[in-house]
């Protein structure tokens, strides 16, 4: 009997390819309990996203299931939302309606349409957009977009909220922000998240556990961490704080002693690649 309400068992992966395929993802096992905040982290194309889409039902993993409030995933649903780094909003419907859209959709049976325009407006109050409400997405900045897509996986009311790189996009300070912001909303709701994130600062800041990923091919869960750290977390009184630190390390060692990752050096000639870093 396990208490997992998100649960990934022996899952593989691997895309089409010669040679027998690529393979991505070997044996993940993974226990998410009911509103737990846990990470993913590890080096760029170990299979984070890979993990994500299958959870979010957009891949179908080549062996081994999930299980959401113990019923199977082999579809998108709307009890699993997704944020993308890039924010997904509909370029010619406003902000309100990016979130209508949404909540029409699963809610029209069930609830009257003011209690459908409530549930709107105090999703978007929740993400400080109250002031934006007929604006369309080319009118706001990228950290708004990112507040609107917030607001429309939320007012799903997703059983599992998954997050892929959420602020990866946003300059410095307009993350922390939105940081704090996802880390209030969740302690007040209690969602359940899973987050993929190359931050390792952010890992340790937002999460309960954080996941550690192997690097590919055939790319696993390395090590799993506790972060025993109280809520709410404040920022700027963690950067002082020991057990923060010590979570850091971890992470960091990890990634760059454990998995370091040898990049092959290209000839001066070759097209420049730009590698995304971690942290
Ligand atoms: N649809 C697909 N078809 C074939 N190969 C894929 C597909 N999606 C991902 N891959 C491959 O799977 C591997 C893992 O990709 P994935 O995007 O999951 O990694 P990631 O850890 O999320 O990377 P990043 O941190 O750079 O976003 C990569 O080698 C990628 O090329």
């Amino acid at each position: 009997m396990t208490h997992a309400y998100l649960s990934l068992s022996r899952v593989d992966m691997t895309f089409p390819g010669p040679n027998g395929g690529n393979p991505v993802l070997k044996h993940i096992d993974l226990d998410v309990k009911r509103g737990e905040f846990v990470s993913l982290i590890g080096h760029s194309g170990c299979g984070k996203s890979t993990v994500l889409n299958i959870v979010a039902g957009l891949l179908k993993a080549s062996s081994g299931g999930v299980l959401v409030d113990n019923r199977e995933v082999n579809a998108p649903g709307p009890d699993r939302a997704v944020v993308f780094q890039n924010h997904s909003l509909l370029p010619w419907l406003t902000v309100y309606q990016n979130v209508q859209i949404a909540v029409d959709k699963i809610f029209k049976g069930t609830r009257s349409a003011a209690e459908r325009r409530d549930w709107i407006l105090h999703n978007l109050a929740m993400v400080n957009m109250s002031h934006a409400l007929d604006r369309l997405p080319s009118q706001i900045s990228g950290g708004m977009k990112q507040r609107v897509g917030i607001a429309r996986a939320l007012a799903m009311e997703p059983k599992v909220l998954l997050l892929d790189e959420p602020f990866g996009a946003l300059d410095a300070l307009t993350r922390a922000h939105l940081q704090d912001e996802v880390i209030r909303i969740q302690s007040e709701l209690g969602n359940t998240v899973m987050m993929i994130t190359h931050d390792v600062d952010e890992a340790v800041l937002m999460s309960d556990r954080v996941v550690m990923m192997t690097n590919g091919p055939a790319a696993t869960i390395g090590q799993v961490m506790d972060v025993p750290l109280a809520r709410p977390r404040n920022r700027i009184a963690l950067a002082e704080d020991k057990v923060y630190n010590h979570c850091r390390q971890e992470i960091l060692s990890f990634l760059y002693e454990k998995q370091r990752k040898v990049e092959a050096i290209a000839p001066r000639s070759a097209p420049a690649r730009r590698e995304r870093a971690v942290a």
